[in-house]
């Protein structure tokens, strides 16, 4: 198998067919709707709230809700839904996510989209979990996660999911490599190429990405939906309490498996950051917009799609010579 990540790989320019970035599309169908960019925030604490994903659900943006206020999920549902908005949430696996599918059907709430957002998702109780939301939910589009392997897509895609969402460990606050030994860190871009070759359904890649280009090369190795913590967490509009040190702002991203998210030091698989503080987190997408529009010019396109057909070149420690900062 060839192992490459991000940083090792450039993309090779075709001729330009557009007069203007402008007309470059890079809206994305994902489930049952169509999103101005494949662009995910991760469905971490530090990253999304309810005021956030009532902004992005207005502006066309994709959103997943976190899990980890649960007793809030269905006043978050029943605010969206008011608003005409769409309705996207997150579960885990344990007894009381069953009873909470539960009384969702008992309140007829069917979500637009539900993840199952769980470490180590090629597992059986995460397939019973597929199975149980299927059977109750069907209408919802369901996405598992997160997985590494192309038989974990397999049988999460058999077991029912719509989608599965590939990425163990490569997160920028994370630390499963180092406290496991395990994972798609330092190779997550051709895990992404491993899953997308076995997936008959959309894959998200989710964490590793540091720059605008990552989110081109993931989509040109087979992913539909990129999700991002770090790089968009620390804006205005992003949760996490703000620190001010040598006169200098920051907001605070920790992983969803530290003992900041956790309450104890247990099973902990990542850590907490400090973050310089950003600005609107709209300036930020769009700028994502615009880099991608550039990026389907010089796939020689006009719609995201052209960029998997583009050729690549694996150069080692690329990042060196085009540094942004
Ligand atoms: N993408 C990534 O690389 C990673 C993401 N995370 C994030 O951290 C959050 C917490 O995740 P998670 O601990 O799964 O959620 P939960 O705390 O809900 O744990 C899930 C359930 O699975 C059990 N379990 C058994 N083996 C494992 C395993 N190897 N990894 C995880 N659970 C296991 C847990 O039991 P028990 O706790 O007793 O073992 C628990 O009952 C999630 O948001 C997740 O996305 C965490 C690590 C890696
Ligand atoms: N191993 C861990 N991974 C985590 C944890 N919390 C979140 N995550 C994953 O990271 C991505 C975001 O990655 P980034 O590089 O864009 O910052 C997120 O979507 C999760 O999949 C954690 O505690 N440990």
């Amino acid at each position: 198998m060839q192992v490459f990540d991000y940083e090792d790989i450039q993309l090779v320019p075709n001729k330009c067919i557009v007069d203007s970035r402008s007309e470059c599309d890079t809206s994305i169908k994902f489930g049952p709707k169509t999103f101005k960019i494949p662009v995910v925030p991760a469905n971490m604490q530090t990253v999304i709230d309810e005021n956030l994903a009532e902004l992005l659900a207005s502006n066309n943006y994709f959103y997943v809700m976190h899990r980890f206020e649960p007793e809030k999920r269905i006043e978050f549902i029943r605010d969206m839904e008011e608003k005409n908005l769409y309705t996207s949430i997150s579960v885990g696996i344990k007894q009381e996510e069953f009873d909470f599918i539960d009384s969702l059907v008992a309140q007829k709430i069917v979500p637009d989209y539900i993840t199952i957002d769980i470490a180590h998702g090629h597992s059986d109780r995460v397939v019973n979990m597929i199975k149980y939301i299927k059977e109750k939910l069907p209408d919802s589009f369901l996405i598992a996660g997160n997985v590494g392997t192309a038989e974990a897509v397999r049988e999460l895609e058999h077991a029912g999911a719509d989608a599965t969402k590939v990425g163990i460990g490569p997160g920028k606050a994370c630390i499963t490599k180092l406290k496991t030994g395990f994972g798609t860190g330092g190779w997550q871009l051709a895990a992404i190429r491993l899953c997308a070759k076995a997936a008959t359904k959309p894959i998200i890649a989710d964490g590793g990405i540091r720059t605008d280009g990552d989110i081109t090369k993931s989509i040109r190795f087979g992913a539909d939906m990129v999700m991002i913590g770090s790089m968009l967490a620390g804006h205005e509009e992003s949760p996490g309490s703000v620190y001010v040190q040598n006169g200098k702002t920051y907001k605070e991203y920790f992983g969803s498996a530290s003992e900041y998210q956790k309450g104890e030091y247990r099973n902990v698989e990542g850590k907490r950051m400090l973050l310089p503080a950003k600005g609107p987190i709209m300036e930020t997408l769009k700028e994502m917009q615009q880099d991608l529009q550039s990026s389907i010019s010089y796939a020689g396109g006009k719609d995201l799609m052209s960029l998997r057909k583009v050729d690549y070149v694996i150069v080692k420690n690329s990042i060196y010579n085009g540094d942004l900062h």
